[in-house]
């Protein structure tokens, strides 16, 4: 601890010598640290682990750190170096984050020499993205479209290390770098902690900018809340806009967002003083976690780029299996028909329902109504809200495991961890069931019946960080579809308690 101590220590200070600071007035004086006037690194287990802290009450807008072009670290600025620069260049056909991959690889096996190396040495040791995933965490997902991202963010990641490999092997770079584990390291580095410049679509590694925690943003802006009739049809485009550079998410082509609506104010790279400035998005007090947005991410998204979630998200999702013919009898896209996080259908599902639940004779009559957000009868709108629930119900009667027993579970889980760093885990390897047993048997190696623990701490928490994170993702999930079904249910009972109360009218 000591150790992690001193070196974060040295690396505030290279911070400061290479022009990186916290300090609010244009010319900072020569510090030991480049932070302490604005922010400073804190400790925030449940929101990040490591993070910037407010030093001082800062105010909104406030200009809180600035770090200049020559500190960020880009394929431009690594690529000064000969030996890299002449091997990259016959390699025409990789990607520009191959070659970022590549060039951290190669950097980081310069090891002491690196110009880079104090930075270098507090980046993560290991990530939690999907493409970490193992086999049973990927499983524990339990929903098929994340099981499918987890699978396809592996084989992704593997392809991109194959094309690479040539490349590393000219290198000279030891197979202990050029392996498939270091280039999830690498490649899980640079999605969860590059930021957008200009000039380079790979982004940039920005030193002390990068212990930034995440935010999501516009809460407010994008929980369209949308009321039973007048939706907002915001919810229907892909919101996306990042200043962090692991955003790939596609945006909906035909209805382009207001960017204006939900740019970022935290900061950005600016060119009249070349350098990145990172502003603070609202009030703090001073020892408060200051926090940026990266963008507007859903929950597996999350897991995706940056390997966490959260257990609040406005701009989470629930996708619900739906016939192939609604998505063709409608022109909305198929990621626009969802189920908000607080269990409202989407906007377009509504539409789209409306639509598909109205026989196929009517539906060119009333197709102006329902791009409107219009109802089209208490009747059609009964069988959508009806169909909804059926749907979601059957979704979660389909899963190998309830709410309450992933609550367990994630329960079980702090516990196997606690047991796992008091080394007792053995002991009590008979005290755990199902999932749980499962786990400590297939992957911590722990064998019921010699009772041997055959991999160290280290490592299975590693495992319980992963695999913890997908039983709270498919928890989530759930909880969503159970809010929808809450919600639907409302409005049928609001729809036929109205309707009822019709009746009795017209027959008194
Ligand atoms: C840019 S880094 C932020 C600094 C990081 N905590 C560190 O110690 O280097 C992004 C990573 O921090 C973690 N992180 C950021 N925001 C988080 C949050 N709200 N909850 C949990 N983890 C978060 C994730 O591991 C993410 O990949």
């Amino acid at each position: 601890m000591e150790e992690e101590g001193e070196s974060l220590e040295k690396f505030l200070k290279w911070a400061s010598k290479i022009g990186i600071s916290d300090s609010p007035s244009n010319h900072p004086l020569e510090s030991s640290s480049c932070l302490g006037q604005s922010l400073c690194v804190s400790f925030f287990p449940v929101s990040g682990g490591r993070g910037l802290a407010a030093a001082r009450d800062l105010r909104k807008g406030e200009l809180i750190l600035r770090v200049p072009k020559s500190a960020l670290m880009t394929r431009e600025s690594l690529m000064k170096d000969e030996k890299l620069s002449v091997a990259v260049n016959k390699h025409p056909s990789l990607s520009s984050t191959q070659i970022f991959t590549v060039c951290l690889l190669y950097e980081m096996s310069k090891r002491k020499s690196s110009w880079w190396y104090p930075y270098l040495m507090q980046l993560p040791q290991s990530y939690d993205t999907l493409a970490c995933l193992g086999h049973f965490e990927t499983e524990a997902l339990q929903v098929d479209d994340a099981i499918w991202a987890a699978e396809k963010a592996t084989s992704k990641a593997e392809c991109s290390w194959v094309e690479a490999i040539p490349l590393m092997k000219e290198l000279n770079l030891k197979s202990r770098t050029h392996s498939f584990r270091a280039w999830l390291w690498a490649s899980a580095t640079i999605s969860s902690r590059t930021l957008h410049i200009p000039w380079d679509d790979a982004g940039c590694l920005c030193p002390v900018g990068d212990l930034f925690n995440y935010d999501a943003p516009g809460e407010d802006a994008l929980d369209s809340g949308d009321s039973f009739v007048t939706d907002d049809p915001s919810d229907w485009r892909s919101a996306s806009s990042s200043l962090w550079n692991g955003d790939t998410t596609e945006q909906y082509d035909g209805e382009q967002l207001d960017v204006h609506l939900f740019r970022l104010t935290d900061g950005g790279y600016e060119e009249d003083v070349s350098a990145y400035c990172f502003y603070a998005r609202r009030n703090y007090q001073k020892g408060e976690q200051v926090l940026l947005s990266y963008g507007t991410y859903t929950n597996l998204e999350l897991l995706e780029h940056y390997g966490f979630l959260l257990d609040k998200n406005p701009n989470d999702k629930a996708f619900i299996p739906v016939e192939p013919e609604v998505y063709s009898s409608c022109s909305w896209p198929k990621d626009s028909l969802y189920i908000h996080q607080n269990g409202k259908p989407s906007f377009a599902l509504r539409s789209a329902l409306r639509l598909w639940l109205t026989p196929k004779n009517q539906r060119r009559a009333v197709g102006h109504l329902i791009y409107s957000g219009s109802q089209l009868s208490v009747e059609n709108e009964k069988i959508v809200m009806g169909w909804t629930v059926k749907t979601c119900k059957a979704v979660l009667k389909n899963f190998a495991t309830s709410i309450e027993e992933d609550k367990l579970l994630v329960r079980e889980i702090n516990k196997i961890e606690d047991f796992g760093r008091s080394g007792k885990l053995v002991n009590v390897l008979s005290t755990f069931e199902g999932e749980a047993r499962a786990f400590l048997e297939n992957r911590c190696m722990i064998n019921g019946e010699s009772g041997v623990k055959l991999l160290e701490f280290r490592v299975i928490r590693r495992h319980i960080d992963r695999w913890k994170l997908a039983v709270q993702w498919r928890l989530r999930y759930k909880r969503i579809l159970a809010d929808c079904i809450t919600f639907c249910t409302e409005i049928i009972n609001k729809i036929l308690s109205v309707n009822g109360s019709a009746m009795r009218t017209n027959t008194q």
